[in-house]
């Protein structure tokens, strides 16, 4: 069974439905599902450390990015906690694990496919395999409705203050991308 590891940054909630719906999905297609998320404790000033996560990170098969989509690129926590594994990089710590990535953005296009190409360059960066998605666009339930073949892309077009919620189609299209991530995982087998 493999063992995906999603770990987000989320400020007001909506990431954090997505990083489950996806964990969901993958846990349905017989994957173990781990959600770590980015604290404010977490932070030293400007800084982020946690050992424990790193840790967690480097016994999963597959680890799945998620930040929103903040003034078009990912959330600054997000690149907190991307610039701190930079000695994970620098032993190739992350080579050969699956990765994947998702962000979520007020405006339909929110430019967040900069945030979908940051993620998948990180991934790189650290040797990854970067898993594109398969899931064609405009399906009847509404998965991948915004056409991202890089990532899983969904949009919260409620006004600030609004308890988080994610539409149908994007708490669908997550739940496919969970399952679609774990059928890649399961396919590249466990280490
Ligand atoms: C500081 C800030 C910057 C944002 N920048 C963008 C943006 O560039 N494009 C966009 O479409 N939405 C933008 N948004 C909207 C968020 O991406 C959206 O509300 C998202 O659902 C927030 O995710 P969260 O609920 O996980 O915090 C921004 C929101 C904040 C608070």
């Amino acid at each position: 069974m493999p063992h995906i590891a999603i770990v987000y940054f989320s400020q007001n909630g909506t990431t954090a439905l997505l990083a489950e719906a996806i964990a969901h999905g993958a846990t349905q297609a017989g994957a173990q599902s781990e959600l770590l998320r980015i604290e404010e404790s977490q932070f030293t000033g400007s800084r982020w450390k946690d050992d424990t996560v790193l840790d967690r990170l480097a016994q999963a098969d597959a680890i799945v990015f998620g930040a929103p989509t903040f003034m078009g690129g990912v959330a600054a926590p997000f690149k907190a906690f991307a610039d701190a594994t930079s000695q994970v990089w620098f032993h190739r710590g992350w080579v050969g694990k699956l990765a994947g990535g998702f962000t979520i953005s007020g405006s339909a296009s929110g430019d967040k496919l900069h945030s979908l190409a940051y993620l998948s360059i990180f991934a790189a960066q650290h040797g990854m395999l970067w898993a594109n998605w398969d899931a064609m666009p405009r399906q009847p339930d509404g998965t991948n409705r915004f056409g991202n073949f890089l990532g899983l892309a969904a949009q919260n077009p409620a006004p600030p203050g609004t308890p988080p919620a994610l539409e149908t189609a994007d708490a669908v299209s997550a739940d496919r991308y969970g399952r679609y991530l774990a059928a890649l995982a399961t396919r590249l087998g466990t280490r």
